[in-house]
């Protein structure tokens, strides 16, 4: 489909006519300021914020800055296909949206208004398990789109079971385990204003759901909120998990298996040995770990390695079509948008979402053709140079 996503460039310039703009900026580099101004402190700088000081966070953006694209002349490329194949599954666009926990803290919709803008632009959802809604709302409002579950390894094996069974009626097709966050990290934004969405009880919503948990507790969440959240904290943080565990998982999920946060080209090939289908390339938008090299730094070497018995997909620092293009270029079949969908929720709900991720979609096929390539096949380490 010839400019499919580039024609929201079209769209927004015919709204002109009607001296309409768009709902909000068209720069996904500005979403976070935008946001600022509409968010309360608590909220905003828990999206906002990361790890310590913060130098991860700035890392990954200076990793896209040190790729340069050269584009190519007189190819033909006014037809573009931004098509993939993830995890054997075709894609409209090597775009998903990245899981994100507790989302009804910035628009009361959550995960909700992200499940139907997903859906309306062809674009698979990570549902998270810190969600702020149930896996069968979540569900209903993606319908027939392309849903991916994301856990958090509780150290309950019932609970654990239980929530993989939910995801897979509820037809999530792929599970992503996050590996690099089985406790938070030092994170002073959050700090300083004692702020942890999860104990206000937003992000329960599938554990307080789960016939598995509640049969644990004294008494229901509802009757007993403070004492649920203080059971389910320590049953999916500090939690320890091992290698060795991971044929738990696919005992109990019948469907691709990608781990999430690898940083390192020996856990990448550990994941592959272990029989995974993908890992996401990410260090959690410079989250957890401040000092942790920039995620893209680390791309090309594990895509090198591995790129051949999984497939890499990537995090951390996404804001552009063209950063969009340089992963991809450096070797991962699609990327995950973190923070840019999220300021987009914040912003305008679901149209917010829709806005954010069609604008990023629209720039990368107009940066894909103007660079001289028609599909992302033609995309190489070739495609750019290294400032
Ligand atoms: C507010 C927020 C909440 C997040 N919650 C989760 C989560 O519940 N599970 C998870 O695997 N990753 C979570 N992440 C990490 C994202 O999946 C992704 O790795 C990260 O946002 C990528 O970095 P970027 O947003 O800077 O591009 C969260 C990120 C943010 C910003
Ligand atoms: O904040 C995060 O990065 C995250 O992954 C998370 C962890 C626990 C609850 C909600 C989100």
């Amino acid at each position: 489909m010839a400019g499919q996503y580039g024609a929201y460039q079209n769209e927004i310039y015919l709204q002109g006519l009607g001296e309409q703009v768009p709902p909000f900026t068209t720069d996904p580099t500005r979403f976070e300021a935008a946001a600022r101004e509409k968010l309360d402190d608590g909220p905003y700088g828990y999206v906002a914020g990361g790890a310590g000081s913060g130098a991860t966070m700035r890392a990954n953006r200076a990793a896209f800055d040190g790729w340069r694209i050269v584009p190519r002349m007189l190819t033909d490329a006014t037809q573009r296909d931004l098509a993939t194949t993830v995890l054997g599954t075709e894609l409209p666009s090597p775009v998903l949206l990245a899981p994100v926990g507790v989302q009804s803290i910035v628009h009361p919709d959550g995960e909700l208004a992200t499940a139907r803008a997903a859906a309306a632009l062809g674009v698979p959802m990570v549902l998270s398990t810190a969600s702020s809604n149930t896996i069968e709302d979540v569900a209903a409002a993606n319908g027939a789109g392309t849903r991916w579950f994301q856990l958090y390894w509780p150290n309950d094996n019932e609970v654990t079971i239980s929530i993989l069974q939910r995801a897979k009626a509820a037809g999530f097709s792929t599970l992503v385990l996050t590996l690099d966050t089985w406790t938070l990290a030092w994170r002073p934004n959050d700090l300083d204003q004692a702020y942890l969405p999860f104990i206000r009880g937003i992000g329960t919503a599938i554990p307080f759901s789960d016939p598995a948990f509640r049969a644990k507790l004294a008494k229901s969440p509802e009757e007993d909120p403070t004492s649920a959240i203080l059971q389910w904290i320590p049953m999916f943080t500090g939690t320890d998990h091992h290698w060795d565990q991971l044929p738990f998982l696919r005992e109990h999920w019948d469907g691709p298996i990608v781990l999430k946060g690898i940083q390192h080209v020996d856990d990448a090939r550990r994941a592959a040995e272990a029989g995974m289908d993908g890992i996401v390339v990410s260090n959690h938008g410079g989250r957890q770990v401040d000092g942790a090299v920039a995620a893209l730094d680390v791309l090309p070497e594990i895509a090198a390695a591995v790129g051949d018995r999984l497939d890499v997909l990537f995090d951390s620092g996404v804001r552009t079509g063209a950063d969009v293009l340089k992963a991809l270029a450096l070797g991962a079949k699609a990327v995950l948008l973190g923070r840019p969908y999220v300021y987009g929720l914040a912003l305008g709900g679901e149209d917010g979402v829709r806005h954010a991720v069609r604008g990023i979609l629209a720039d990368l096929d107009l940066t894909l053709g103007l660079s001289g390539n028609r599909t992302l096949a033609d995309l190489s380490p070739d495609t750019l140079r290294r400032m």
